[in-house]
């Protein structure tokens, strides 16, 4: 996934030392196949281009397995990468150089301040994503990338948008989580067990291949979830017909003759109520 810059291969902190040592020496592997970014290559932007055109031209990468830096990091993928990027030369952020300098005799001067690595989106394209994060210190890491939201600060949080992403972690890891946040994970995994499935990535191809018989079942005529089911239902526009609009007014409503004679107990023809405004105003000003 990365490599210091400027730091030979042979050394015991590159990449490709550890890579080898817990690795490739482990398992039969033909050494043409190994790819590793180069760390010296003479022009490291080129070196970065060709990575990731290797990757595209070996059908994408299939699984990326890898861990975290305790400010989030994935791959270097410091705190503020695009998470759009990909593979290019990165400067590390000061705590990293602090978090690494442990193995370089706790000397800062000692540890590479550039590195070249694999982007947020490189790792995204991945078919499927599996993260070990380990220990109290990157409690708080793990609690960023889950809990919070997806965001450039911790980039490992762009795993909330992966299809296939596993996160294994010990208890310590967690101990910055919500309690139900713990406790659902873990219930999680209780239900699968007593429903007798495990958590596999099915196959790339029983995947498709299901689709496809879904979609044959949705087109089928015969099926209820044919297109035409689906379909939205086409409209039925009706019109109710619009009465002809006659020009109205009120007083037109009011039969005249109750209106203007009617006899109220106890009320004057003025206090009839429904005697129009002007009538009253100009009677009460011919009484001024
Ligand atoms: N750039 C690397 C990361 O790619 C890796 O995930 C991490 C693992 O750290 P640890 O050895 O503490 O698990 O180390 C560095 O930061």
């Amino acid at each position: 996934m990365d490599e210091y810059v400027g730091i030979p291969r042979e050394h015991p902190e590159s990449y490709h030392s550890f890579m080898y040592k817990h690795f490739f020496s482990h398992v039969d592997i033909d050494p043409a196949n190994i790819n590793i970014l180069n760390g010296n290559a003479p022009d490291l932007e080129e070196e970065c281009i060709a990575y990731e055109e290797k990757i595209k031209r070996a059908g994408g990468i299939e699984l990326f397995l890898g861990g975290i830096g305790p400010d989030g990091h994935i791959a270097f993928n410091e705190p503020g990468s695009s998470l759009r990027s990909r593979t290019r030369v990165k400067t590390l952020a000061y705590e990293t150089i602090i978090a690494n300098s442990r193995f370089f005799g706790n000397d800062l001067n000692k540890v590479p301040k550039m590195a070249l690595t694999v982007g947020v989106q490189t790792v995204m394209d991945a078919r499927e994503v599996v993260i070990i994060i380990t220990g109290a210190h990157k409690a708080l890491a793990l609690q960023k990338t889950i809990e919070g939201g997806v965001n450039h600060m911790w980039t490992l949080s762009s795993l909330q948008m992966h299809p296939y992403a596993l996160i294994v972690v010990d208890e310590d890891a967690t101990l910055e989580l919500q309690v139900k946040t713990v406790k659902y994970f873990k219930s999680i995994e209780q239900v699968a067990l007593s429903q007798g499935f495990g958590q596999d990535l099915p196959s790339a191809e029983l995947t498709l291949r299901k689709r496809d018989s879904v979609l044959e079942k949705m087109d089928s005529p015969k099926s209820p979830t044919s297109k035409s089911f689906l379909a939205p239902a086409k409209p039925q526009l009706t019109r109710s017909v619009t009465p002809d609009l006659v020009p109205d007014s009120m007083h037109t409503r009011l039969p005249e003759p109750a209106a203007k004679g009617m006899a109220l107990d106890g009320l004057e023809p003025k206090d009839l109520p429904l005697q129009a405004m002007h009538e009253r105003v100009d009677s009460a000003q011919a009484q001024v």
